[in-house]
């Protein structure tokens, strides 16, 4: 088994400790309108993710609880246009609970950042106020891929279907997706090469949305990703280490030093 059919395994199993929340939700259904997570995705959107933790790197977030109002006020005052909140508890010490504590507040569109493998995932997501599902193609069959899908459109939710090679793609391109997320980073090896983006892109028909994701730390980086026609671009440690200070005056420059203001 690699470390993402390892990490998947333990989510599911995770999800299944928490399944009877699942009918403590449905008896409320969802409070929340859906935002369009798709809409906000203009060229050029910077998408900032709330992310506690990674399996490789450790902890980014001490209290995330605590600091959780703090880090997305930041994330919003800098301009992101969506937020993605990981939601797996053991690996990225994520919480579900999360996506609704950010909804009681903040207007943008979440995305539920997790390793999904069951309609019921998809459908707490949809419970706690997520407006869009991660689907990653190289932990689901085509078939399962085809069905979660349908499952959360169905829903009304957006998905970011995640690929991180040509063989993933051909077989979500059969689905016409609204929106295709290019991973820089292989979730097999960890090893991070943003030249993915601009390698597999050339191959995604213009009507799709394509969202650049993982080792994203530079305005420069930004602009060539927004020069080679992607919608937007989805950012962790980064924004984290950003928002960890906010006196830095890298903060302020991020955004203001790259083009993407003046896309927007
Ligand atoms: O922290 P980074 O390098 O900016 O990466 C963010 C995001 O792309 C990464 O967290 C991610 C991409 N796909 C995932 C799937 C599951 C968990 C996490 C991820």
């Amino acid at each position: 088994m690699n470390i993402l059919e390892e990490i998947s395994k333990r989510e599911t199993e995770e999800f299944n400790q928490r399944r009877e929340f699942l009918n403590v939700f449905k008896k409320y259904g969802r409070i929340y309108p859906i935002v369009s997570f798709s809409d906000a995705l203009k060229p050029i959107s910077i998408i900032g993710e709330f992310k506690p933790a990674s399996p490789v790197k450790g902890i980014f977030i001490k209290n995330p609880k605590k600091e959780i109002r703090n880090f997305i006020d930041i994330y919003e005052k800098i301009g992101c246009k969506a937020i993605s909140v990981l939601t797996n508890k053991r690996d990225f010490n994520g919480d579900p609970l999360y996506i609704s504590y950010i909804k009681a507040f903040c207007n943008l569109p979440i995305l539920y950042k997790n390793f999904i493998l069951l309609e019921d995932q998809i459908e707490e997501a949809f419970l706690l106020g997520a407006d869009c599902v991660l689907l990653i193609a190289s932990i689901l069959k085509p078939k399962r891929l085809k069905s979660l899908y349908a499952f959360a459109n169905n829903l009304g939710l957006d998905s970011l279907i995640e690929i991180h090679d040509e063989e993933e793609l051909n077989v979500v391109l059969e689905l016409k997706p609204k929106i295709i997320g290019i991973n820089n980073r292989n979730l097999k090896t960890f090893e991070v090469d943003i030249n993915n983006t601009f390698r597999l892109s050339k191959n995604i028909p213009g009507e799709i949305k394509i969202v650049s994701e993982s080792g994203i730390k530079s305005s420069e980086e930004i602009d060539k990703l927004f020069n080679c026609g992607i919608s937007g671009v989805l950012i962790g440690e980064a924004m984290v280490k950003l928002a960890n200070k906010p006196g830095d005056l890298k903060l302020k420059n991020f955004l203001k030093n790259s083009n993407v203001q003046n896309a927007c």
